[in-house]
């Protein structure tokens, strides 16, 4: 479904939800509007009688501002707490979007621009919706005066509406051009967060070399920044223009009404005095409005961004309701890759890099390692088995079950995964029942792990750990998942000897005793031979085996011998 429906749609979900609320709140904010109009009038009209002495006229006076403090403090609120309501929303389906997208399409956002959007743009839509209910008291003060400028003498209005209405359509095509401005802006922010991203993650090497760091904040952090300071001054100097011109317009019609007209048409002295308060009274609603524009905008410009952004993510998010019964196995079937290919393309290369086409076979219970070169696809290949991409042609059959677009987030859920750069989250997420944790206990213990953390609640005491412990951590995670097929890439690359050897000669020998399926990335050639099957990559492609298992074999047993 097109983002900006979904979206809409969500808008007005929350709308409805909000009904008796919105109901009441335009009423109230009506009621803020008409009472404040009817408190000028009431001015007027005692100026004009020469009874503002009279005591009722006192005690009416103080009803009414009594009753325009309420009812816009209802009214306020009421729309703070929809508008909060409407955020709320917002942020938990934007997340959504980012998790539910396809891994290629977030990867080719970028992981700076999900988190503008989640950030910034989140931020921009807040204050523009706390700006919003104010706008839309000082509005229906605007029109409870055009009301009473009516009663007071309708040519008069006639002449003064036709003003407004010329003056607001006149400045639209300037506000347009601030708000171009205000894209460009956003766009640039995206570049700012991708060098906030470089100035975090890439701390280490910045101090390490003071060359490198000058050229990183003199000429590309620095020149992005400009760029944005550039582009939001141009904005902004085009709202402040806007908002100047449009207090000139008003004293303008002050002008018009008070010294113009009356030469082509004979008007009363008190209307005349009406007309004069009341526009001097919109003053205050007119510039309200004015100085909330450039929010307005930004608040425009974020939303049309979390829509875009949505539209780009849901556009083939995939179905993640529970996995079908027919997907979800307690032991391994036959998985079936058969001519499966894959191509990068990003916006910076134009080349890309084409994985495939890739026929295999993988029986239940099997153990076999990946290996090849740097860049020739093993964490590609790994990526299309686990149905994290979906292949560009050919099929993957799980249990003879074909792989769809449907069915790949059940199909997922078979495999326990820990990736190359395993993320660690601080707690067992979803995995925290005493018997998971239990096992995890154990886990820890079997890790060497129970020295560093400890689990309270389905907590992790800490996440801070070297690279080796994390990927421990990682592993246990995955442990607890308990899962048919386990994919490891590259896991043992940051292990001291003996965790290679705990994970090579017991952890993996007893996953294969318990019937698992297991994928290993791997370039420790030393242990190839506990394999049962050693795929090599090279460019994208399966090659023919150069080795069979049985030489890893008879390798293994010489260098035992030697030993
Ligand atoms: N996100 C990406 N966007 C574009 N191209 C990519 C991306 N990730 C990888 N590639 C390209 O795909 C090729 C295969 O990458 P892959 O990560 O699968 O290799 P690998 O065999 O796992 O390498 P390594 O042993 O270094 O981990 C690389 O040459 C790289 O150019």
């Amino acid at each position: 479904m097109d983002a900006s429906r979904v979206t809409a749609l969500h808008l007005l979900r929350v709308f409805a939800a909000s009904k008796t609320a919105l109901t009441l709140s335009i009423a109230t904010g009506l009621i803020a509007g008409v009472a404040s109009a009817r408190l000028l009038t009431f001015i007027t009209n005692a100026l004009e009688s020469g009874r503002h002495e009279a005591i009722e006229i006192a005690v009416i006076f103080f009803a009414l501002c009594f009753v325009a403090l309420a009812s816009s403090s209802v009214s306020l609120i009421l729309l703070s707490r929809i508008a909060q309501e409407n955020l709320y929303g917002l942020r938990l389906w934007l997340s959504r979007c980012i998790v539910a997208a396809p891994l290629r399409q977030a990867q080719a956002l970028g992981a700076h621009r999900l988190m503008a959007a989640l950030t910034k743009d989140v931020e921009s839509v807040v204050v523009a919706q706390e700006v919003l209910p104010a706008l839309f008291i000082e509005g229906s003060k605007i029109i409870a005066v055009f009301v009473y400028l009516w009663m007071l003498s309708p040519p008069l209005l006639f002449v003064t509406a036709t003003y407004v209405i010329v003056g607001v359509v006149g400045l639209q095509a300037p506000q347009k051009w601030a708000m171009r401005w205000l894209e460009q802006a956003r766009k640039t922010e995206n570049a700012m967060f991708d060098h906030f991203r470089a100035a975090t993650e890439g701390g280490k090497e910045l101090k390490m070399d003071a060359r490198r760091r000058r050229a990183f904040l003199d000429d590309e952090l620095r020149e992005t920044a400009r760029v944005l300071k550039t582009q939001r001054i141009k904005a902004l100097v085009i709202f402040v223009l806007i908002d100047r011109w449009a207090e000139t317009l008003f004293y303008l019609l002050l002008g018009l009404v008070l010294f113009v007209i009356p030469r082509f048409q004979a008007v009363s002295s008190e209307t005349l005095t009406g007309f004069t308060l009341a526009i001097l009274f919109l003053g205050g609603p007119l510039s309200l409005v004015g100085g909330g524009l450039p929010n307005i905008g930004k608040g425009v410009v974020a939303l049309r961004n979390i829509e875009a952004m949505g539209l780009r993510l849901t556009a083939e998010a995939e179905v993640v309701a529970d996995a079908p019964p027919a997907f979800r196995q307690a032991r391994p079937g036959v998985l079936e890759l058969e001519g499966v290919t894959h191509r990068y393309s990003s916006e910076n290369d134009d080349v890309g890099h084409r994985l495939g086409p890739i026929t295999l076979r993988i029986e239940p219970g099997e153990l076999i390692f990946v290996t090849g070169g740097n860049g020739s696809g093993k964490t590609t290949l790994a990526l299309l088995i686990l149905g994290l991409f979906p292949p560009d042609a050919g099929a993957v059959r799980l249990g003879g079950t074909l792989v769809t677009h449907d069915n790949r987030e059940a199909y997922r859920q078979n495999f326990s995964a820990v990736f190359a750069d395993a993320f660690i989250f601080d707690s067992l997420l979803g995995y925290a029942d005493a018997k998971a944790q239990e096992r995890a206990r154990e886990l820890l213990a079997l890790l060497e792990l129970e020295n560093k953390l400890r689990i309270e609640d389905g907590r992790f005491s800490t996440v801070d750990l070297s690279r080796g412990q994390r990927k421990r951590l990682a592993l246990l995670t995955a442990y607890i998942e308990d899962r048919p097929f386990y994919l490891f890439d590259e896991w043992a690359a940051e292990q001291d000897p003996k965790f290679r050897e705990l994970f090579y000669h017991k952890l993996l020998p007893e996953l294969k005793a318990l019937g698992k399926t297991i994928i290993v990335i791997t370039h420790d050639d030393r242990y190839f031979h506990s394999a049962d099957r050693v795929l090599h990559m090279a460019c994208g492609e399966i090659e023919a085996f150069c080795r069979s298992v049985e030489t890893f074999r008879a390798d293994h047993e010489e260098r035992l011998q030697h030993a």
